[in-house]
């Protein structure tokens, strides 16, 4: 048997008395696209904050190519739903990404190429030289993204990514990561609110229960990889996944309330 790329297990975590997470657990492999949902506060930003070694659990494992995860790791990044506060507005465009890279002690010639080639997979080439104040939100996500891909990451941990852009944008970028997927074989764990994005981006579906939270179920969503935000939609496979995913959420819901 193959060591997963992620594997997470047995996730407890309690803020003083109040257990958040009660045995969670999954896994993923090189190039998977996990989505999570599941209700209100029953802590998807917790989980995600123990994956990134930003927070120790109680009891559990969270591990990276079968090493455990203790701190934040190298080949981890993060991105988060609140561009507009994790962007510095006193930096170019290129200053951002070059940031954290520069704590590395990346030398400046090499952040520049990092963030160049970084940008350009965004879809940003020319933004560089500008400054986020200069972007749209949905361009001020992509640099986001594009800071993230810097670090060259074999798992990209997303918080409600696209929470703070229009409809249009938020199309355009879920298409965007499902694109870096194809093209640089990263995995994804993406915390979302909209099931039909869970759905749309997802290989399987982390359904959550209510807290103290464990996974309810993991959804396969046999899609093929080629999908389209108009002809993927309609068809009655997704629409089934839907509900099947709404379902799940909602008897949750229910036995919470
Ligand atoms: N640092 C903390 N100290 C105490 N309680 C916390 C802390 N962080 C989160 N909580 C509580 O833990 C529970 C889960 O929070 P968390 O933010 O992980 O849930 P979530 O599923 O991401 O929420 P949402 O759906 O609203 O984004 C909530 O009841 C929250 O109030």
């Amino acid at each position: 048997m193959t060591t997963p790329l992620l594997d997470v297990s047995g996730l407890n975590k309690s803020y003083g008395s109040k257990q958040v997470l009660a045995d969670v657990g999954f896994s993923a492999g090189t190039g998977d696209f996990l989505t999570v949902v599941g209700p209100s506060g029953a802590g998807k930003t917790t989980l995600l904050r123990c994956v990134s070694g930003l927070l120790t659990p109680d009891r559990g494992t969270v591990e990276l190519s079968g090493s455990p995860v203790t701190g934040p790791p190298e080949d981890l990044a993060l991105v988060f739903q609140d561009y507009s506060r994790s962007l510095l507005p006193w930096l170019t465009v290129r200053g951002n990404i070059g940031l954290p890279l520069r704590s590395k002690g990346i030398r400046a010639a090499e952040r520049r190429r990092r963030a160049d080639e970084a940008l350009a997979s965004v879809g940003l080439a020319d933004a560089g030289p500008l400054y986020p104040w200069q972007l749209s939100g949905g361009m001020q996500q992509r640099v986001a993204i594009a800071r993230a891909l810097a670090f060259s990451p074999r798992i990209l941990v997303m918080d409600e990514p696209f929470a703070s852009v229009d409809a249009q944008t938020r199309a355009e970028l879920e298409d965007l990561v499902l694109g870096l997927r194809d093209r640089l074989d990263i995995t994804f764990l993406l915390v979302t609110h909209d099931i039909d994005e869970a759905v749309y981006l997802a290989d399987r579906v982390v359904v959550l229960s209510g807290a103290p939270t464990t996974v309810t179920a993991v959804v396969p969503v046999d899609l093929g990889r080629d999908r389209d935000q108009v002809e993927t939609k309609e068809t009655a496979k997704f629409v089934e996944l839907r509900s099947q995913v709404y379902r799940l959420i909602r008897s949750e819901q229910g036995a919470a309330a």
